[in-house]
Order: C-alpha cells, then structure tokens, then sequence
C-alpha cells in the first residue's frame, strides 16, 4: 500500500509473520544523509486536528521506580508491575555503546527520504525485513486520530531469516549492522527472559515457568521517530494506548515525552540514562488473571527537539493459550484477531476487555 502523504499503514504490524525473501532487493540508491526531504510531509488540514485530551495541561514527573537486574528483588518488581505496571530497570548489562549504534543504524535507514520508504518499505513486502510506517503504529492505536511519528517495525525472525547485513548494505547502510542488531536482540531476549521468569515465578502458576511461553522468534524490534512538532499542530506523537506484548522495553534518548495514566492523570516518566523503561503489556496482565497491570501510555512529541527510541516487545508463542480464571482461553492469535475486528468497526479497541469473562 502506498498512500501520498501523510498515512496509515495498518498493515505494518498485521502481517509481520509473513515470509519474505531477500532477492527482491535491488535498489543500490545509497542511504541518504540526513536531509529535509526524509520527513513524511506533515501538512494536515487543521480541522483535522483535535486536541489530544488533557492537552494544555501539564503533566507533573513521575520517578518510576527502579529496579535492578543486577540483584533482583522480586517483592519490588511484583509490586511495581502491580501498581503501576511500569518501571525503570538498571543493571541490565545492555552496554549503552551498542544501544546508540543500534539507534544509529534505524537512523540511517531512518535518513532515507520519504518518497522511498514509502515506495520501498511501506507495507510487508517480499524481501523487505522491515516495515516503515507513518502516521501512527497502528492497529493499537485510534485510528481516526493523526500521531506525529514515523517508525521501523522490524520483527526479530527476519533479522537471521532474511539476512539483515546483506539488505542493510544495499541500502547504503553498513552490512555490520545485521549483527549489531544480532546482539541487541540476544541481550534483549536475556533481560526479558529474566523479568519475564522472576514475575511468573511469583504468580506462582500451576505449570512450571517454561521456555515455551515466551518465543524470541515472535519479538519484535521497534524504532520510532517523532518529529518536532510545530506549535501551530495539535497532535500526540502517540496516542493513549496499552501494549498487546508480554512486555515492551523501551530504550530512549533524553528528549523525554513518554506519560503513563497513573490515579486518573497523566504523568510525565522523565528519562533515565542507562536504564530501559518497562511496560506492562495486556498479555501479561491477562497471563497474571489481573495482578500486574497493562499500563496506558503514550508520548507527547516536543516542539524543541525531535524524540527517538527503540522498543523491543516480547510476546507469548503466539499460540500460546493463556487460561485464568478471569479470562476466557486465548492466545495472541485470538487476540490480534479482535484487535483487528474492533479497528475495522470502531477504529479503537480494548480488546482485554472482549476476553474477560463476565462477573
Ligand atoms: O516511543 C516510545 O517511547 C513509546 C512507543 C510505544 O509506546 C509503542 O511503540 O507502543
Ligand atoms: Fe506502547
């Protein structure tokens, strides 16, 4: 799908499982330097600006708390994923060195201009890894409202599966840069594995925490760009929204504009240099029959700088059934499959909500 101007490409995220071949790539245009025409061109019609809620208001910092990885403390991670179902984690062992290269390297790809990554990588293609979209990241996310960001939604299998380096370098993009993002996700996969068992470990659950739960092929990488937002536009970078993952990880830069909905307000999550900002995501919060809770979030862009940050979502297998008490059995099938149903109806979607069994 390719759309003029500034779009929705729901299907970035949908078919991100399809298989796809490298050979299709022929393109040798070198990767461009950052240059003004890499920008979607920003130019909605006003009136199709609503203010985004609470917009005016401003929102007071809220210190996550922190957790160290390096000496877990289970009590304090159960507690933040059940109050709040964010947190900042440390000690993670994520060398921030590698962080920024990763960063630079969606930049360069980033850097491209508009025309052709909309032309190229807009939409599951063949051979392409990668998705690019812009205007919002749906389907999580309202879709009749506008969000001021750009991204790369790249699903980990396709790192390995497709080649990454080979791509990247025609591209104009450095071919090391396939196993740069090898290693990011390795490190990933090892911090999320260790959240990830410490907080099913305290659920206690009938069946023993296991390998199969969680599926690195099923990960998905994530970079989003938002663009410094000009004072005459009234828009979110990204709307309010809860993550269908396990967990997300976020990996920021200093710009700062992520707010969690915390007792009714919006509250500003300041950045933290060396620590990975965690979200609760809705299959975890179903996984824990309501303990820990998939937290609304969303992102302010700023109007002084231009916000980026890498996101790396961990899900269940996809088939994976999740069995609560309080939930009807499903899997993250089932679940994306009603998260599409209510974009194509309503355009918005709780969709916990339709698996929750009636009181
Ligand atoms: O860009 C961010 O900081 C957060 C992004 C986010 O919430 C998402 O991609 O689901
Ligand atoms: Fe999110």
């Amino acid at each position: 799908m390719a759309s003029k101007g500034f779009g929705f490409n729901s299907s970035a995220y949908l078919y991100s499982d399809d298989p796809v071949l490298i050979s299709d790539i022929t393109s040798s245009t070198p990767a461009g330097t950052a240059a003004d025409n890499q920008y979607p061109p920003l130019l909605p019609h006003a009136s199709d600006s609503q203010p985004p809620p609470d917009a005016g208001t401003d929102p007071f910092p809220l210190e996550l708390p922190v957790i160290d990885l390096e000496n877990l403390d289970p009590g304090r991670l159960r507690d933040a994923c059940r109050s709040l179902g964010a947190f900042r984690l440390s000690g993670h062992g994520l060398q921030r060195e590698l962080s920024v290269r990763v960063r630079e390297g969606m930049r360069r790809i980033m850097d491209l201009p508009f025309e052709r990554k909309r032309d190229e990588l807009a939409g599951p293609r063949p051979g392409i890894p990668l998705v690019y979209f812009w205007g919002t990241p749906v389907p999580s996310l309202d879709l009749r409202r506008l969000n001021w960001l750009e991204g790369i939604h790249l699903p980990v299998a396709n790192i390995r599966a497709l080649d990454f380096g080979d791509w990247c370098e025609s591209l104009g993009v450095s071919s090391s840069f396939g196993a740069l993002l090898e290693e990011y996700g390795q490190h990933m996969d090892r911090i999320v594995r260790t959240v990830f068992d410490t907080l099913v470990a305290d659920l206690k659950p009938d069946e023993e925490p296991s390998e199969s739960y969680l599926r690195t092929a099923d990960a998905v990488i994530r970079f989003n760009r938002y663009p410094r937002l000009p004072e005459t536009q009234n828009f979110l970078g990204m709307d309010p929204h809860m993550d269908s993952s396990a967990l997300s990880f976020v990996d920021e830069d200093d710009v700062g504009g992520l707010q969690i909905r915390h007792q009714n307000a919006w509250v500003n999550t300041p950045p933290s240099a060396d620590t990975l900002l965690v979200l609760v995501g809705d299959l975890m919060q179903a996984f824990s029959d309501d303990e820990y809770r998939s937290v609304e979030h969303r992102v302010v862009a700023s109007g002084a700088r231009e916000r980026c940050s890498l996101c790396y979502f961990a899900y269940f297998r996809h088939d994976f059934k999740i069995r609560r008490s309080r939930y009807r059995e499903f899997c993250y099938l089932d679940y994306r499959a009603e998260l599409l149903k209510g974009i194509k109806t309503t355009g918005k979607k709780d969709v916990l909500k339709s698996f929750r069994r009636l009181a």
